[in-house]
Parts: structure tokens; C-alpha cells; sequence
């Protein structure tokens, strides 16, 4: 499969690895320091583009994408607000789009155990949930875009629980959640609910990059078979 790399950086550059062992070519590296551009004939080679920028960087590359009806894989964090407008795109106008906020597959079985004890504690009171994220110091967004959708998860559970804050002092319908900037941190995610007498803590640390960068990679080869608005869950089936 030939694939265009939109973000040479942390990430493009661990994709663009993996990428190659699985036996793919990197038809284009597009990023603003230097590179390919949407208009030369690498990115036409493409069968898929994987993003992996900034925030604000995000929607204006998908719009490049999808001008050249490109499906897109996209992985950059802290842009949602544009999420309803890419749907409308993948449902009326054809287009192909596949996002998630962590790709690795151990971080979306974490997202199955928070909502499966999410519902457990749905049943049982004295307990408080707030939520942890640690990441490197080069991080733009806060907090990051799994600690959303672990919130997300609790919120769809949890009656009482409406909303999340970064607040020191939430109010009661809402989810603390902490974010640490540390060192090279590539990823930490920890979901907390504590009682008078004791706590109920998971916990998700990844290793390295790598489990992200395979799991775009996995995404990528589903997108270019599949069309639409499409996620983890359909790809992992769960
Ligand atoms: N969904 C997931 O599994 C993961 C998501 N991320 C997210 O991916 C994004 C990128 O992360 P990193 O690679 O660590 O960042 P990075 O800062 O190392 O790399 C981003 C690259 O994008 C380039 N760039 C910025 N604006 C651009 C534009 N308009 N057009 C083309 N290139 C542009 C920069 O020059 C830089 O080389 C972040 O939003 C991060 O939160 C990171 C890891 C996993
Ligand atoms: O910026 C990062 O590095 C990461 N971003 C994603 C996020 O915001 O959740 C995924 C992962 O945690 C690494």
C-alpha cells in the first residue's frame, strides 16, 4: 500500500517505520518545516494519508485530503470541535475518515475496562472519580485527547456525572482530571475512584510510541478497504 505521511515528527517518523517493516511505501512526507506538497505526484500515489500534526494544523489538512478525495487517518488530538463537520463529509459527500484519540490497541482495551467499571460503580455510592494524564513536556493539548474519551466513557455510565474540568475544584456533576507535563512521558493514563476506606485505581502506561504508530498503521490498511466515518471499534471489533 502506498501511503502519504501529513506530520513528519514524533509520530510520522515512528509510522513511517513501522509503516516500511509492514512492507508499505511512504509515497509523501508533508510537514510544514519542509517536504512534499498536497499537489505533487507523491501524495496522488497515495491510497491513504495518515495525520499527525498539531491541533490547529488538523482540519485544514483534512480539507486538503478530502479536495483530492484522499482518505484520511487521522491521529492529532485537541480539534473535535470540527468532529461533527468531517461526519457530515464521510455521510453526504463520500468521503473516507478514520480518527481516534490513542491507536493503541492495549489503550482500547483500557477504554472497555473504564466503561465496564464505570457501569459497576454506577451501582454503588461512596465513591468519587477523578481522573490523571502525564505526558511529555512538548505536548500542545490538555488534557489530552484519551483523557477525554475515558471522561466520555465514565460520563455515558455514571449517572450525576455530566461533564469533565481540568478545575481544582469541580463541581458535582463533574470529573477532575489532572494533567502532569514530565520530562519525555510518552503516555500515562490513570482513572481513580476513591471511598473513605479505600480506592478502585486503573491504570494504562505506555513503553514507547510504538504501540501507537502500529495501531495507525493497522488503521491505515482497514481505511483503504472500508469507507465512511470509521474508529477502533470497528476495526477491533469489540
Ligand atoms: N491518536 C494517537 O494515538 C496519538 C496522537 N498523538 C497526537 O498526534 C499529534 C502529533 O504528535 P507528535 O508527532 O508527537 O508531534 P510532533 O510535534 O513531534 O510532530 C508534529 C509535526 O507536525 C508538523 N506540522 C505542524 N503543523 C503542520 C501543518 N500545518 N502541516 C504539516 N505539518 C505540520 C510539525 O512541523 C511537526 O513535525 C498531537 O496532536 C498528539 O497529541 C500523538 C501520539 C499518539
Ligand atoms: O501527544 C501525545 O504524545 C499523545 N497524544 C494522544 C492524546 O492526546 O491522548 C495519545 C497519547 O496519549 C500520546
Amino acid at each position: 500500500m502506498n501511503i502519504a505521511l501529513i506530520g513528519y515528527g514524533k509520530m510520522g517518523k515512528e509510522i513511517e517505520k513501522i509503516a516500511q517493516e509492514r512492507g508499505h511505501n511512504i509515497t509523501a512526507r508533508i510537514d510544514m518545516q519542509s517536504g512534499d506538497a498536497f499537489d505533487g505526484e507523491g501524495f496522488a500515489a497515495a491510497d491513504v494519508a495518515i495525520e499527525f500534526t498539531m491541533p490547529a494544523a488538523a482540519y485544514g489538512n483534512y480539507m486538503e485530503c478530502f479536495k483530492r478525495n484522499k482518505p484520511v487517518v487521522s491521529g492529532t488530538t485537541g480539534w473535535l470541535d470540527k468532529l461533527n463537520d468531517i461526519k457530515e463529509q464521510c455521510e453526504n459527500k463520500g468521503q473516507t475518515f478514520f480518527y481516534a484519540s490513542n491507536f493503541s490497541v492495549g489503550v482500547n482495551v483500557f477504554f472497555e475496562i473504564n466503561k465496564k467499571l464505570a457501569q459497576l460503580m454506577n451501582g454503588v455510592s461512596g465513591y468519587e472519580v477523578s481522573m490523571e494524564e502525564t505526558h511529555h513536556i512538548h505536548k500542545k493539548d490538555s488534557p489530552s485527547g484519551t483523557a477525554i474519551t475515558l471522561a466520555e466513557g465514565i460520563i455515558d455510565q455514571l449517572d450525576g456525572k455530566t461533564g469533565w474540568t481540568e478545575d481544582q475544584f469541580p463541581k458535582d456533576n463533574e470529573i477532575q482530571i489532572e494533567a502532569f507535563r514530565r520530562e519525555e512521558v510518552p503516555g500515562i493514563h490513570t482513572v481513580i475512584y476513591d471511598s473513605e476506606v479505600d480506592e478502585i485505581i486503573i491504570h494504562h502506561s505506555a513503553k514507547s510510541r510504538k504501540g501507537f504508530a502500529l495501531g495507525a498503521v493497522l488503521a491505515a490498511e482497514f481505511t483503504a478497504k472500508n469507507k465512511g466515518f470509521l474508529g477502533m471499534g470497528d476495526m477491533l471489533k469489540f
